[in-house]
């Protein structure tokens, strides 16, 4: 059995496992990452990349087809084939030797297998062949395993063999109908996308369309899936599946009623990929989410790190928020407070300190790349109140603005700002619109800078763009 021994030991070389070994290796220690699968994880080959190929082209389309001039020169529907070559090319063709060489040339080591924790600070990871390496960590094993989709109990869904976000980013045809469990965005994103591929889609949204998001964005979503012609069935709940010999599946609602569709994709959420990296052996919960400190490091039951602080845990595996960026923003912290630890530096873990994801509980930003996008970063009215905070909501019509009008005829959209009015700063935004998605960064900037609102009135937007959304707000706030 060959061994080797490093300064950190990730697990999982997922964007954010990747990012942790390169903060790590460029504070001066050692770091290997293990990997079961593909080096860039779901993100790079069956998550925000390849879902994103498949929605542009649409977004594209709709877009010239908005603004007269350009739309007399389309002269036809999406070239499903190209689109899904395109996608094909965003998902580097499920290969990655680009990313791993990468590594090498960031100095990570890469040990290729299935990785599990032995023991405090070991590793063990068994290769396709059963080979097995074990690895031993001198400061840190950071859990970075990412999530699966998943499948929830529903009688005869298993058997039917249904589509998860994978099959659904790296479809290799286009089902002529797709009926799709869950409302959130997994859901919005691919009806949107196989609806503009040409399928017929039906959405059962049992918990609505976008619940935690403004009401609005959802509203929006709905109907502009409706006029793509997507039946969506808000509160509709899947009782049983069952998929017939000529591949016909069969959603029986738990109404009675019956819908028919090709390929069923199930966007309910996700599960944590921790059923078989070793928690068992070292007294924590297979299969469980790994609970963190804001130095992303394990705690046990009682809030203290576990076993002495050499376990840290970050991106999709520690649950606080399911995004790439955000996990990247995770893996930074980590990456740098473990050197920190190793070299007995101080660690800057005060709010806002160089070595925690304080971001992550107030400033996440979020786009959703459906038709209208919707962006969002902070607390939404009913998530401020929740909290208890005293605020004020403050919306725009994003069609009144000279910017708007000019991007396209017909732009639909709503801005809306809350406001903690004790603090007298922006603490949540979401935009629902077409092209808002390069908008949000102003909104994240204001809120993690908590600049006052009498500041953000200097803050002029140019003239003429959708950014003015902001002065309308501020002037219906008043001052
Ligand atoms: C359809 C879809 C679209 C999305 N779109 C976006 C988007 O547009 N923007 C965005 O910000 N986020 C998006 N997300 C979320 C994003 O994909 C995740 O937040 C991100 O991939 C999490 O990164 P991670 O490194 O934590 O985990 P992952 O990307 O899941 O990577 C974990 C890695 O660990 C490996 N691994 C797991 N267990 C082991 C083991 N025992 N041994 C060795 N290796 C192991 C896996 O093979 C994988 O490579 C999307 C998610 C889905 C499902
Ligand atoms: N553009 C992006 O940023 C992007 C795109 C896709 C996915 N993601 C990330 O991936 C994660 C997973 O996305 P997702 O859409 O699978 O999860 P989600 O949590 O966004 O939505 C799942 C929805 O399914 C509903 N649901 C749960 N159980 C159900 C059931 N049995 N029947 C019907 N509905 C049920 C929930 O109420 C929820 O609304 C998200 O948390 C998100 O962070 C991000």
């Amino acid at each position: 059995m060959d061994s080797a021994t490093y300064d950190v030991v990730v697990i999982g070389a997922g964007p954010v496992g990747e990012n942790v070994a390169d903060r790590v290796v460029r504070g001066g220690l050692s770091a290997a990452v293990v990997e079961r699968e593909l080096v860039g994880g779901e993100c790079s080959y069956w998550a925000c990349m390849p879902t994103k190929a498949l929605l542009r082209g649409g977004a594209a389309l709709r877009a010239a087809r908005q603004v007269p001039g350009a739309r007399e020169a389309v002269t036809g529907d999406l070239d499903v084939a190209a689109v899904l070559r395109r996608r094909d090319d965003f998902a580097s063709h499920w290969e990655d030797d680009g990313q791993v060489s990468w590594l090498e040339q960031a100095g990570i080591a890469l040990h290729r297998g299935r990785g599990r924790i032995r023991s405090a600070r070991v590793v063990e990871v068994t290769g396709e062949d059963g080979a097995v390496v074990t690895l031993t960590a001198r400061h840190a094993v950071v859990v970075a395993t990412g999530s699966g989709a998943l499948v929830p109990d529903i009688a005869g869904l298993r058997d039917a063999a249904p589509w998860t976000s994978r099959e659904a980013a790296a479809a290799k045809a286009v089902p002529g109908r797709l009926a799709v469990i869950g409302g959130g965005v997994v859901a919005t994103e691919m009806a949107t996308a196989f609806a503009g591929l040409g399928s017929s889609v039906t959405v059962l949204a049992r918990d609505g369309v976008l619940p935690l998001a403004e009401p609005f964005a959802g509203d929006l979503v709905v109907e502009s899936l409706r006029d793509k012609g997507v039946s969506v069935r808000v509160g509709a709940e899947a009782g049983s599946v069952k998929r017939a010999d000529d591949g016909t599946v069969s959603i029986t609602l738990t109404s009675g009623e019956q819908v028919e569709a090709d390929e069923l994709l199930v966007a309910v959420g996700r599960t944590p990929n921790t059923g078989d990296i070793g928690l068992d052996t070292i007294g924590l919960e297979p299969w469980s989410w790994l609970a963190v400190d804001d130095t992303l490091r394990v705690v046990d039951g009682g809030g203290d790190p576990f076993d002495g602080g050499w376990l840290y845990a970050a991106g999709d595996v520690n649950r606080r928020v399911l995004l790439t960026h955000q996990g990247k923003y995770q893996a930074r912290a980590v990456g740098d407070v473990v050197v920190a630890r190793a070299k007995g530096a101080a660690v800057e873990d005060g709010r806002w300190g160089r070595h925690v994801a304080t971001a992550d509980g107030r400033a996440v930003p979020q786009v959703v790349f459906t038709d209208p996008e919707i962006a969002s970063v902070g607390l939404t009215a009913a998530a401020a109140e929740a909290a208890g905070l005293r605020i004020r909501v403050v919306d725009h019509d994003l069609a009144a603005l000279a910017g708007s009008s000019l991007h396209a005829d017909g732009y639909r959209g709503r801005a809306r700002m809350v406001v903690d009015e004790d603090r007298a700063v922006v603490v949540g935004f979401t935009l629902a619109g077409p092209d808002v998605a390069e908008l949000l960064h102003a909104a994240t900037i204001a809120i993690v800078g908590e600049v006052p609102l009498d500041r953000l009135w200097h803050a002029v937007p140019a003239f003429p763009t959708v950014s003015e959304v902001w002065l309308r707000l501020l002037e219906a706030y008043g001052r």
